[in-house]
């Protein structure tokens, strides 16, 4: 309303149709990031770990996020995530500016819209795989919940598979899991943590293959935070994090310092 109110008040009546057309025609990002400064203060004093940050993000990309080890990838995620607050700055999470809500707005705002993969999966080790794709409809019920999970289960490979506990599942079906669990809300972004960084390459690559392919078909936009090159590049764009900014990465020639990790599971 005070958008369209701001429009009138400047537009002469001519250009108001041309003016609307375009806001329809250019939705707000998904996420819009402008001046974000993250400051700590540790033994050594105080220490400027993002500064002066722009991201903007549109429904559907998907954009890694890659940079030297202590570059601040993960201080960046807690942050766009909305589970920290920035020192400095503004962060909208479909078009809702995170400043303005307190810890449970933020939560609220994430609930069903969006969800999280990470590298050690962080499945909850007493419950089943389909308690655990459960957990997300919880909050806000609709219709056949757990026929809906065990959809999801089925969709990621693991119909034979809902009655197991995380501790029975190799690495490779606790991240399916973790990804049935991200998706089954039908969020419209996902963030994934190193998502592959404790899998051996092949499982890596079925992971891989199956985020690229819900993000594609689900139109679900994803951020996600890896040292892998080769996942970065899948992305539609890749950002690697230098001195506190997000830095456009394209050329391969300057490949940033990056370490792959070793994995370890099967699937
Ligand atoms: N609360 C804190 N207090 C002090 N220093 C911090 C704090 N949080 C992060 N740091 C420092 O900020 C820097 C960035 O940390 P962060 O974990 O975000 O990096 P990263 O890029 O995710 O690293 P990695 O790739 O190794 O996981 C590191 O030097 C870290 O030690």
């Amino acid at each position: 309303m005070s958008h369209n109110a701001s429009i009138n008040d400047v537009t002469p009546a001519s250009d108001q149709t041309s003016s609307d057309a375009q806001a329809s025609a250019t939705p707000a990002p998904v996420l819009e990031v402008s001046g974000l400064a993250q400051r700590v203060t540790s033994g050594e004093g105080r220490l400027t770990i993002l500064e002066d940050l722009e991201l903007a993000v549109q429904a559907g990309e998907s954009v890694a996020i890659i940079g030297a080890s202590g570059s601040g990838k993960s201080t960046l995620l807690g942050l766009l995530a909305g589970l920290d607050s920035p020192s400095e700055g503004d962060i909208r999470l479909f078009g809702s500016s995170l400043a303005g809500l307190d810890e449970d707005g933020r939560a609220a705002l994430r609930a069903g819209q969006v969800g999280f993969v990470f590298q050690n999966f962080q499945l909850l080790p007493t419950l089943t795989a389909l308690e655990n794709v459960l957990m997300p409809l919880e909050l806000a019920p609709q219709g056949d919940i757990e026929a809906q999970a065990r959809d999801w289960l089925a969709r990621v490979g693991l119909a034979e598979r809902l009655d197991h506990l995380p501790r029975h599942l190799s690495g490779g079906e606790q991240q399916r899991v973790a990804i049935a669990r991200a998706f089954v809300a039908g969020p419209g972004l996902v963030f994934a943590d190193e998502p592959t960084g404790n899998l051996d390459t092949a499982t890596g690559e079925r992971i891989a293959e199956l985020l690229f392919t819900l993000n594609r078909e689900r139109g679900t936009t994803l951020i996600l935070v890896t040292h892998d090159l080769t996942l970065a590049r899948r992305c539609d764009r890749c950002l690697n994090l230098e001195a506190g900014k997000l830095v456009e990465w394209k050329d391969e020639a300057s490949a940033p310092a990056v370490a792959t990790p070793q994995g370890g599971d099967d699937v």
